[in-house]
Parts: C-alpha cells; structure tokens; sequence
C-alpha cells in the first residue's frame, strides 16, 4: 500500500537578488522540479542529495507546511496542505538541528502535551511511554529539564516524542548529527526495531551515509530538484563506486604510499589521504600501513554526497525505479 506519492511534484520560490547598487531583479528558484515517487507502508528510504538540492522543500511539501505549485501529493491517503491537522496524527517529525520539546520543561511534560495535542489515548500511551524509555533508555531522564540533556539524550527523548502517537509516517532529518558514536548506533537500532516491528514508513535525509547503510534498503538521490537514483542500496555503490578515506599522519614526509586496492588520493607533507572502496573494511588497510610506515595517527572519512552524485553523473545513469 502507497504511504507516499509524489508526482510531478514541483515547487518555486521567487527571490529578489540584488543586481547593481539600485537594482533588483525578481529571479525564480526552481526548489523541487517534476518529482515523482512513491513509498509503500512499512519501507524506509533514505533522501539523500548535496545542500539546496531541495530535500527540506520536499518534506515541508509531505507535512503540509509548504504547498507545492504544481503536481500531486497524497501521505496517508491525505493532500497534506489541504488536511494538514489531520495528517499531524499521522506524521513523525524529528529534526536533528531542532528540539520539538519544550525546553525549560522536564521531558516527561513535553510527553504529556504530546498526549493531549494528538489525543493519544490513555492506555495507548502508557504502554508507548514504556517501550520508548526501555528501548531508548530514558528512565533516569524523564524528570530532567530539556536544556539539562546531552544532544544524544536529547535526540532519544525527540524520537519517543515524535512516535507517542504511532504515526504512520516518519520524516528523520539528520537524526544522527553531532552525536557520539554510542548514541548513534542506540539511536538507529531504534529506528532499526521501530521501522521493523511497528512497520512505520521512514523517510530519512541525512548527510551521514552510515545512516543510510544501516538503515535504508532503498535510496533517491535528488540534486536540482530532480531525482537523478531512485533504487536499492547496493546501485549507490555500484553506480556511485563510493570510496571511503583513510587519512594518515606518519612521522614525516614520505612518498604516496603503495598499497593493492589503495589509491592515493593526496598528501600534504606527513599527511597521505588513502582511497578505497567503501565497501572494504578499513582495518587490514590500518594494519598493513602500520607494518610498514612510521604511522603516528588515522582517522576515517565517510563518503561525500556530492562525491558520490558526481560519480552518478559521471556514469551518466539514467533514473531506476525502485
Ligand atoms: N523560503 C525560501 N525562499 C527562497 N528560496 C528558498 C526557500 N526555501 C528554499 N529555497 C531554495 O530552494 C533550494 C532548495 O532548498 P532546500 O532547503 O530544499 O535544500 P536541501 O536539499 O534541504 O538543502 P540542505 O541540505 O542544505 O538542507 C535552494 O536553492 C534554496 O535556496
């Protein structure tokens, strides 16, 4: 069953940029451009693409915020700017830049207003109220003021707030940023066991291509407000080549390093940035440059979007339907 779709969806913002020292000129900004898509119940999709390509638009479109200016949009069997009070009884929304809770107030109150906005009923809720603060471990949180939280346990505490009211859709944007390691992987095992057990439908835009991996068996990839891959994970690898980087500091300058399966993407005096596929864990790599070179320190770099869209490009691949 569609959750979402999308067609010919399209969205204009009209700006004015400053031409000369009197004039302006009004200028049309094309934010989404003939989008179409559809989701079915229970998938999760990762939304991914380079700043301003036009995520934000589209999902400000699927909540309602945002009306589209031209095309058709359903959520939950709803036009969402027609029926936006009554799809809010339907959507999660958790943005990871932006609390929806109130923040001089204890986490446990933001719930109990959650409650009565959504009119969740009383048993119903008790019973999500316990699996959230078991699942994301927010007993000893319940009473702390918002402000008081870490950003980990302040995300943890946004996503039971997002979910008390079992809708049927999720938005995540950005839902692992600036958090520790720890609190990344809490939070995607329950978005993991959320999207699995409650067959919620989640849309998630993300910067963090782990998310993506981890989460995600389907993919689009959107830049200039067209979708330029829409399929399952492994055509983002094998379309993208994506290729993760080890940075290395050795004791001083040496010349690239040579190793199979390592392309050496730069260096800078002691520092050599090392290529290869994303796929490939990076340890024997770690353990082969540590044999052999005077290794002092390393760290590991996740695939840029906009590296991957550009070798998208490169391959010049049409669209594919998921
Ligand atoms: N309210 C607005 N008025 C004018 N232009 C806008 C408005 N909102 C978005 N845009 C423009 O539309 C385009 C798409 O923006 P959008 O925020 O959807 O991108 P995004 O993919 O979410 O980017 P990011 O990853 O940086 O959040 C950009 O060129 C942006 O400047």
């Amino acid at each position: 069953m569609a959750m979402i779709e999308v067609e010919d969806v399209r969205r204009t913002f009209t700006v004015r940029a400053r031409t000369g020292r009197w004039r302006r000129e009004k200028r049309e900004v094309r934010a989404v451009d003939g989008l179409t898509f559809r989701v079915d119940e229970g998938e999760c999709v990762g939304y991914i693409g380079p700043n301003g390509a036009g995520k934000s638009t589209t999902v400000k479109m699927l909540t309602g915020i945002l009306v589209p200016t031209g095309g058709r949009l359903r959520v939950a069997g709803v036009d969402p700017a027609a029926r936006r009070a009554e799809l809010a009884r339907r959507i999660g929304v958790v943005f990871g830049q932006r609390t929806t809770l109130w923040w001089d107030l204890p986490l446990r109150d933001s719930y109990e207003l959650a409650r009565r906005i959504y009119r969740v009923p009383d048993a119903r809720y008790r019973a999500n109220l316990d699996r959230y603060v078991e699942l994301l471990d927010l007993g000893d949180l319940l009473d702390t003021p918002v402000r008081q939280l870490s950003l980990g346990q302040r995300m943890r505490g946004d996503l039971a707030a997002a979910l008390l009211h079992d809708p049927a859709v999720l938005y995540l944007d950005e839902p692992t940023i600036g958090l520790d390691t720890v609190s990344k992987a809490k939070v995607r095992e329950f978005l993991r066991e959320t999207n699995r057990e409650r067959r919620t439908t989640v849309l998630l835009t993300t910067h963090d291509l782990t998310d993506i991996e981890q989460l995600c068996d389907r993919v689009m990839v959107i830049d200039h407000g067209r979708l330029v891959l829409d399929g399952p994970l492994e055509r983002l690898h094998s379309v993208g080549e994506s290729e993760r980087t080890l940075v290395v500091d050795l004791a001083e300058a040496h010349p690239p390093i040579d190793l199979p399966g390592v392309r050496v993407a730069r260096t800078e005096g002691p520092r050599q940035w090392l290529a290869f596929p994303a796929r490939q864990s990076a340890a024997p790599i770690v353990a082969a440059v540590a044999e052999r070179y005077p290794l002092v320190d390393l760290s590991v770099r996740e695939p840029a979007i906009e590296d991957v869209i550009a070798r998208i490009y490169a391959g010049s691949t049409p669209v594919a339907a998921g």
